[in-house]
Order: C-alpha cells, then structure tokens, then sequence
C-alpha cells in the first residue's frame, strides 16, 4: 500500500525513465522499507518484494557481487568491502563476460599483470574483444567491478582471478582514468538494468585488490594456492541454483496467472452449436496449452528448493574444506538451470500465445514477461554449453556405475533391476511411482546410448573430442533427461511428504502427474526407442494426460489464484482480478503516448497535403485524382 512501491505504468515509460525509476524503487525498499539484519532485508516483505517489483536495478551487485566477496575474499577483505557494499555505499558488478568470450572463460582475454616493483596489478584489456561486455549495473551504476581476468606473474599465466577495480571516482561518478565505460545500448528486456561495457587500459590496483581466498600472490610475487580452484567457479553456480525460483518459476507462474484467468474470462465461438459462446478454457486445445505450463511453475518450485537444499548443505560442507560435493552440485545446477530455464521461456510463450491478439499487447503484461524468461536461456551459463557441462558429468557417472553402486542424483544409474512398466490403463500411468520409474529408466538409456555411441566411434580411431562433437545432440538430450528424472523424483517425494489437506494433495499429485506425462507425450520417441513404453502404452499415456486436464479444468483459477499475486504486481489488463479486461484494456490505450494529444502533430505535417486534396475531391473543389 506504500504508493512509493506503486508501478507506474512501463509500457508508457522511456528506458531511460525505467532505469531511474528501477534505481529508486529498489533503494527505497532496500534501504528504507525493508527491516534489515545486517545487510540482509529480511522478513515477509523481502519475499513480497522478490515478488512484486517488477524492475530491479542492482541484482548483480545484490546477488553476485556482494555473493562474490564472501566466496572469494579473505576476512580482511571481506570486514573491507563487505559493509560497503551491503549499504550501497559502493556499487558493483560481476564482470567477467568479455566481447569475445563468455562460455570459454579459459579464452577470457583481459589480464592483470603482477608489478613486483609497487605490489600492483596493471589490468589491460589488450584488444576489443576483451573489453567486458553484458555485466549488469555496470554501464552507469557501479563505481567498482570484481574484475574476472587472468593473472599473470614475470609472463606466466595462472588462469582467472577475481579482482576487485574501481571505476568510477565516489565523488563525481566519472570514469576513472584509464576507464571506458557505458550501457551497451537497447536489449530484448531488462530495460531498466544498465548492461555495460567496460574498457580497461593500464588501470592500476594493490595487491591487495586480488581477492585471496583460494589464491594469494605474495609481495615478491609468490604464488600460492589455498584451495581448490574450481571454487573460482562457485558464484556461477550459486547464481544457477538461485535464479531458478527467482527467474523461471516466478515469472512463469505470474504468465500462467494472467493467461488462465483471461481464458476463463475470454468467450469465443462455440462446442456445442446450440449452446452459447464458451469461455476458451473449456477447450481441452486450449488446456493442453495452459495446465501443463501452471505443472511446471509446481514442478520446478518443488525441485528449485531441494537444489537450494543441496547448495545449502554442500555449502556448510566447503566451510570444512570439503569441495567432494561440487562436481554433482556443478552438473545438476547447470542442468536444471538450463532445462528448466527452456521450459519456462517456452511455457511463457506458449500461453502468451493463447491469448490471441491481446497476449501480443503490452497491457497483457505477457511480453514482459516472455522477453525477459528468454535471457534466462543465456545468461549465467548458455544452456547448450550447461547442458553439455552436466552431460560430462553423466557420461563419467555411467562408466563408474559398472563398477560402483551410484548414490545421489545419478542412483539410478547403477539401478539394474527390472524396469519394464506393465501399465494395462491410462490410471496406471498417472500413478506417480510408474512416472518416476519411466522417467530414470529412460535417463538412464539416454546416457548409456550417448555413452555408447561415443565409445563405438572412439574405437573405430575417432579422436575422443571429435567424438563428444559429433554426439553434443545425444548428450543434450541425456542431460535434459536426466533433469527431467529429477524433477519428476523430487516432486513425488516432496508431495507424498507434504503435510496439507488431502484435497490439496490431490491436486498437485494431478499437477504432478500432468507435468510427468506432457514430458513422456512430448518425448515419446525416447520412451518408445528406449523400451520404457509400448507404442499402445504411448496411447494410454494421451489419454492420462487428457483425462488430468478434464480433471484440473474446474480448478485452475483457483490454482492461480493460490499463487497470489495482486493486480499491482502482475500489470495486466488481461489478469486483472476482477476479469474486467476489455475495460482495463480500453483505459491502459488511452493512457498511452501516443494518445497525449488527438492529433500526431508531428506525422500529421507528412499526411496534412493529401488528406488536404482528397477533402477537395471529395467536396467537388480538387482535381481528378492522378491515377
Ligand atoms: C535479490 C537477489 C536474488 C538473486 C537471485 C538470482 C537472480 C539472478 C538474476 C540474473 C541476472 C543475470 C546475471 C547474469 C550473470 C552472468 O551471466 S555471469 C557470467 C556467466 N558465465 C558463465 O556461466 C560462463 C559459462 N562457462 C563456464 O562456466 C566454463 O567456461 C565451462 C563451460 C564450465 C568450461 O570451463 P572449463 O574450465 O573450460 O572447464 P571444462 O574443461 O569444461 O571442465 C573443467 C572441470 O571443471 C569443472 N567445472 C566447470 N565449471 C564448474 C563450476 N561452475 N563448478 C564446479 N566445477 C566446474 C568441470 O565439471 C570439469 O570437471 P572434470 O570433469 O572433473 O574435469
Ligand atoms: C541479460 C543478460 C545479462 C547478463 N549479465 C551478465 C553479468 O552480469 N556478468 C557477466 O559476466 N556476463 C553477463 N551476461 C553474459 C552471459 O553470461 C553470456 O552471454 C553467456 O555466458 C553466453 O556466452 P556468449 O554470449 O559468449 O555466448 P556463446 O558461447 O558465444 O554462444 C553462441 C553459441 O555458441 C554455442 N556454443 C558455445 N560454446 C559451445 C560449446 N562448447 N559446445 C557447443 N556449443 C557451444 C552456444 O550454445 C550458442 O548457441 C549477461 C547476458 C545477458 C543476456
């Protein structure tokens, strides 16, 4: 009710003005509205505010950069920058992405060069495609950057470090010298967010800018390792873990709120010719579209928080020095980050979609949405590349299952019993136990097929890279279902152990089981070539899932509506709660721009002649016409 927090409307803003307004909405909350232990905003509103603003400005310096100091830093550095940061009283990013490089970081081309002499580095980006390039808050909000480059020492190369560079000077913002900075200009969303460049020539920090937790370089320009370097790593995956609830499920259950809502507002041609117009929700083409996206939003929510779960344990377990846990946390964050991350930019788009021509306005408050779950698909890690990260992880568990008996994610690897499915009707196969035997019986073929056929080339004197190359597609859809296996396992596991009321876990077993199937019914091929199910068994896998939309229709607004997102929040003509959208509609064009004055001045100067000699025509005054 703060009207300070109260959404102007975006579509009708500049970016310009989305940018300053992101900035003072976030600073507001941050630094006067929310209660704060520490750094920390804490209590329900933190959780209303995740939800609720639509335009961020400083997530990268709130969920990386700050994140980075912690992981990277020594206690010094740490008790340094840390309260800075925490009260924004410094601003920073995460830059590591360069013009030329941003899956490889091993072919990340900035470096910091040790200068024995004044215990300095000298940061250089030697050519432009190793100017940073994409990190967020960094064209025109960050004064400081943690500089992801690669130290080098009397010429020789230690790979990427993360230092921490000033940019800009804490009085007057400018540049510092040897700084180019700025936005690198208009994106596909994130409009209020000031993606930038950075351009760094013979800047100079101490030595004791290089963040020292896993490495050091002493005065005289010692080396020293501290710990396991693959840690440099671990703001990547704490990222991946975190964004899954914040930017995937989030925003995929705002987009299934809005279109669910509007199909049962929306009346469109008939089912019955003698009846009257239907609300498009009643047709199952139109359910098919939309419930399996609102399973989704439950599925990835259920399994988002076991990968919290997990990243929360493994990290109580690094603080003791033991990292045993990290290649499966790297392998199934970067598989589910890039899975789910398709999914849901794809179930936005498909229910965008279903709401015909008014899913394509702006007042439907979807294409925001959608825009914005497309770079999901990208950022923190593009998801091929992810998706082959976890697919390395798979193939090396696989060959270890014929020796070992697999536990974790990757159990059912070593699971050699039976696993032939016998469902005789379609009520067989909603049963959760069966789905989540089909889903690992079919992950595991996928891997094992994969496996297979890379071997085979390798012994027939394909080099073992040109291998992985030429079977990248097999090992993508390995990966996605070994995901899937886990999605699939976490949410049974965590509905049956759920305690709720017996009509609500009726639902999502339901929601759980649809998810399940419009997997297997999308995927059939797998299934079918892998001999988890019959080709007629596939026909009782279609008819469960229309069975579970007949079942689900008389309850999804009110599954919607369980998500609780205000009108505030959501901004959309379409998914207004009180489903007046053709009202809502007229009032947010009205509102627009365009329609500040009745005439376009400015075009009307361009039409003004002709429309001038057809008045003639039309009034007997003019000349024929020309043609
Ligand atoms: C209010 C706050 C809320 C916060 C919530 C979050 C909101 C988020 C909003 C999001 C806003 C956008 C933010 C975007 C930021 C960015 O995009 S930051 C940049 C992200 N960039 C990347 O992710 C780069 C991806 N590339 C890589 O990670 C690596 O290049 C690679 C692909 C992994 C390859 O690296 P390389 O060193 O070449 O490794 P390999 O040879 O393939 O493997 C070597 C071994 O290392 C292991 N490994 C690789 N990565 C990791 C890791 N992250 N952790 C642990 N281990 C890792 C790998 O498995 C190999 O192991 P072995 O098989 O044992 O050899
Ligand atoms: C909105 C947004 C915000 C961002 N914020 C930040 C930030 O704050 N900080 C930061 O450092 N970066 C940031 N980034 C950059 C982001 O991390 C990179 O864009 C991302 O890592 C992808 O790298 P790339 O752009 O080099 O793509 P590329 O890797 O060049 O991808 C191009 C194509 O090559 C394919 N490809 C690449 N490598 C392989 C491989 N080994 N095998 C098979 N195919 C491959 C990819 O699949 C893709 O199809 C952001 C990006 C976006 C879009």
């Amino acid at each position: 009710n703060d009207t300070s927090m109260q959404h102007r409307n975006l579509n009708h803003m500049t970016r310009e003005e989305r940018f300053s307004e992101a900035m003072r909405r976030t600073l507001y909350a941050l630094k006067v509205l929310l209660p704060r232990e520490g750094w920390t905003p804490v209590g329900p509103e933190m959780k209303y505010l995740a939800r609720a603003i639509k335009e961020f400005t400083f997530i990268i310096h709130a969920g990386v950069f700050i994140p980075c100091i912690m992981s990277y830093g020594t206690n010094e550095q740490i008790a340094k920058w840390f309260p800075l940061a925490a009260d924004f009283r410094i601003i920073g990013t995460y830059a590591q992405t360069e013009l030329g490089h941003g899956s490889f970081l091993r072919g990340l081309e900035t470096i910091a060069t040790y200068d024995r002499a004044n215990q300095e580095f000298i940061i250089n980006c030697p050519k432009i495609t190793a100017m940073k390039w994409w990190p967020g808050d960094m064209g025109k909000s960050a004064n400081h950057v943690l500089l992801m480059a690669e130290l080098v020492i009397d010429g020789k190369k230690y790979g990427m470090h993360g230092f921490m560079v000033q940019i800009r000077d804490l009085t007057t913002h400018e540049p510092l010298p040897g700084v180019t900075v700025g936005d690198i200009g208009a994106k596909l969303s994130f409009e209020s967010v000031d993606n930038g460049f950075l351009y760094l020539q013979n800047v100079r920090i101490p030595r004791e800018n290089l963040l020292s937790k896993l490495s050091e370089v002493h005065p005289d320009g010692t080396y020293i390792k501290k710990g396991n370097q693959r840690l440099m790593y671990g703001s990547m995956v704490r990222v991946r873990v975190n964004l899954i609830a914040h930017e995937i499920v989030m925003p995929l259950a705002k987009a299934c709120t809005i279109a669910v809502r509007y199909s049962a507002v929306r009346r469109q041609g008939l089912i019955n010719p003698s009846k009257e117009e239907v609300p498009v929700l009643d047709y199952v083409a139109q359910q098919h579209k939309l419930l399996p996206q609102v399973a989704t939003v439950f599925m990835a929510h259920f399994a988002a928080k076991q990968l919290v779960k997990m990243h929360h344990d493994y990290s109580l377990e690094v603080e003791k020095g033991n990292t045993s846990q990290l290649p499966e946390l790297h392998a199934l964050s970067a598989g589910m980050k890039a899975c789910l991350s398709e999914q849901g930019a794809a179930g936005a788009e498909i229910v965008r979609r279903a709401c015909g021509g008014h899913g394509y306005s702006c007042g439907s408050g979807l294409p925001f949405i959608v825009n914005r779950m497309l770079a999901t698909c990208t950022y923190e890690g593009e998801n091929t590349v992810m998706q082959l990260q976890c697919a390395r992880y798979l193939i090396k568990c696989a060959d270890q299952a014929k020796k070992d008996k697999l536990t974790g994610s990757v159990w059912y690897l070593s699971d050699f019993s039976n696993m032939s499915c016998t469902a005789q009707t379609f009520g067989d196969l909603q049963e959760p136990s069966v789905l989540v035997k089909l889903h690992e019986r079919r992950a595991k073929c996928a891997v094992q097929h994969a496996g297979k056929k890379m071997q085979n080339m390798v012994k027939n004197g394909t080099p073992a890279h040109d291998a992985w190359n030429m079977m990248a597609t097999l090992l993508i859809n390995a990966a996605r279902a070994h995901i899937m296996q886990y999605v699939v396992g976490t949410s049974v596991t965590y509905i049956s152990e759920l305690s709720c009321s017996a009509s609500l876990k009726k639902i999502l077993t339901q929601l759980c089981a649809l998810y399940a199937l419009h997997n297997i019914n999308s995927n059939c091929g797998d299934f079918v070539k892998f001999g988890c199910l019959t080709s007629a068994q596939c026909d009782l896998a279609q008819e469960a899932e229309f069975n579970l939309l007949k079942q689900l229709r008389p309850d999804a607004v009110g599954i919607v509506d369980s998500f609780d997102f205000t009108d505030d929040i959501l901004q959309s003509c379409l998914g207004a709660y009180d489903g007046n959208v053709y009202e809502r509609l007229f009032e947010w064009a009205k509102q627009a721009p365009m329609n500040k004055t009745e005439v376009h001045q400015d075009s009307y100067q361009y039409l003004q002649p002709y429309l001038h000699e057809g008045r003639d025509v039309l009034e007997g005054r003019g000349r024929n016409s020309k043609l």
